[in-house]
């Protein structure tokens, strides 16, 4: 009872969190300006940056200003600007949040490094991968950080998966299999949506696949050797040896004869462009396996899920819930899973399951001691929180401020932003002056995630957005 009510308590918390003193501060804060009010906002970085002393998001554009205006007023913003350019010309902007719809991720991203910010982008990074490649490449040019708003990388659930999974691999028991799931409930999102708009880049592999993709890509990182964040591992090589065996679409559909003609697109080959819901089957190559061994992995991806069978007599379909899972197997059966990954701190679950079928539990909403072993260090492959970060109301947006705040920080201290990712070596430690960001999501894995969204959607026939 005791524990239902702690809970709840940091629920609430997480949602309502404590703000710290100004004291507290051993920075001046990154003042953040967001593009756009968008639902997204916040969650990802409104709420999450006040209980942090390192970042506040100090001003907001929309395309209209009154709209702006108003979301300032309801978020307790400070500043509005009338535009997306006039905020990103700020001079009283450092960093840039950017939650457009995904096709226009490139523009505005490049835009805001161009004009010296570092950014913050949402998931999926681009359009497709040429575009995050393009992206990533401006960022350098102009000496600017741009992280991926993959908030789940950042949990430390996810790194306790990790320790589970490696501890249970020997050389003998190698990893066999990969699943990972995001399903959003059938009548979630309107048909309206940008995520079913082909012009804005949506689609369901675009809006909830990329986190399946990006799931079964750490996994087997994680069973690999040297793919490490921040590392000289050739996310590229392993990229090109990525196969996608087999992938397949359910076509966004709509009663709604307006909404089909404004957003049910079809693409550029005059064929439909927008999947409601992706599967795929992908052959990933473990990093450093002297036999080139490539892990099957399955991914699953919808905005409208719904049971299987449909209300007798009414004929309605029923929205069905399944929370975002991913599962490693090996080869001996042992199975290691984690239940939610994308909210973990409302509630998550880490299970390993014997080859007999015996079940022990695990939970980390704050970094377990597990993390700091060597084991846990080898495990994590993005890196690693020290003990000390974080609390159990954390939600995984609120360990990514932590993570862009200590990378921004770093980077402003004179490391590299292309090194602001974790070292790989103690002799590499000592090589970054300004220091590092201890968890980071590395560009070149974004860049990875978005060549498999092309790949699968080759596949599918529908072709990759543009
Ligand atoms: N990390 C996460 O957990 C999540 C990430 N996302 C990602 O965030 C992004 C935004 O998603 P979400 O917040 O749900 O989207 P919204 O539709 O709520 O917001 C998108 C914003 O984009 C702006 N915009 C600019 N041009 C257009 C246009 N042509 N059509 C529509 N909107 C436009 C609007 O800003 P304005 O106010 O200026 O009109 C709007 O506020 C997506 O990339 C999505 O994948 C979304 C949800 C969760
Ligand atoms: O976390 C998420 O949940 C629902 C999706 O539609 C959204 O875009 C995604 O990022």
């Amino acid at each position: 009872m005791a524990s239902i009510f702690s809970h709840m308590k940091n629920v609430y918390l997480s949602m309502s969190p404590p703000i710290p003193a100004p004291s507290e501060n051993d920075h001046e804060p990154l003042r953040m300006g967001i593009l756009g009010a968008a639902n997204i906002a916040p969650n990802a970085v409104i709420v999450p940056s006040k209980s942090s002393t390192g970042l506040e998001v100090t001003s907001v554009a929309a395309r209209d200003s009154k709209r702006a205006e108003e979301f300032a007023k309801s978020h307790g913003i400070a500043k509005v600007y009338g535009s997306y350019d006039a905020l990103l010309k700020a001079d009283d902007v450092d960093v840039v949040y950017n939650p457009l719809p995904n096709g226009l991720h490139l523009k505005w991203t490049t835009e805001a490094v161009m004009n010296g910010k570092d950014v913050l982008c949402e998931k999926p990074l681009a359009s497709n991968a040429q575009q995050a490649r393009e992206m990533f490449a401006v960022a350098r040019e102009h000496n600017r950080v741009v992280l991926e708003a993959f908030h789940y990388r950042f949990h430390p659930s996810l790194h306790e998966f990790a320790y589970h999974l490696r501890k249970a691999l020997t050389p003998e028991n190698p990893l066999v299999g990969v699943k990972a799931s995001m399903m959003v409930p059938g009548g979630f999102i309107k048909d309206s949506d940008i995520r079913f708009s082909y012009p804005l880049a949506g689609g369901a592999l675009m809006d909830c696949g990329v986190y399946p993709i990006s799931t079964v890509l750490y996994a087997v990182r994680v069973a690999g050797e040297g793919a490490r964040a921040g590392s000289n591992f050739d996310f590229a090589t392993w990229s090109s040896g990525i196969e996608v065996v087999n992938a397949d679409s359910v076509l966004f559909s709509t009663s709604d004869k307006k909404v089909l003609e404004a957003k049910a697109y079809l693409n550029a080959r005059g064929e439909p462009g927008i999947d409601e819901a992706t599967s795929a089957r992908l052959l990933v190559p473990v990093p450093g396996s002297p036999a080139r061994q490539k892990v099957p992995c399955e991914i699953s991806a919808s905005l409208k899920t719904y049971r299987d069978t449909k209300i007798p007599l009414l004929g309605w379909r029923v929205p069905k819930l399944s929370l975002p899972t991913v599962e490693a197997t090996l080869k001996d059966g042992t199975k290691v899973e984690l239940v939610n990954y994308i909210a973990p701190s409302i509630y998550h679950c880490i299970t390993v399951t014997s080859p007999s079928g015996q079940q022990q539990q695990y939970k980390a909403y704050t970094p377990s001691p597990n993390s700091s072993t060597d084991l846990g260090v080898t495990a994590a492959v993005d890196g690693k929180w020290e003990p000390t970060v974080g609390k159990p109301w954390w939600t995984t947006y609120r360990y990514m401020v932590e993570a862009f705040d200590l990378g921004v920080q770093a980077f402003k201290r004179g490391t590299a932003p292309m090194f602001v990712a974790p070292p790989s070596s103690a002799d590499d430690a000592k090589n970054r002056k300004g220091g590092w960001a201890p968890v980071w999501m590395d560009n070149r894995e974004s860049e990875v995630v978005m060549e498999c969204v092309d790949k699968i959607y080759e596949k599918t026939g529908l072709g990759k957005r543009i």
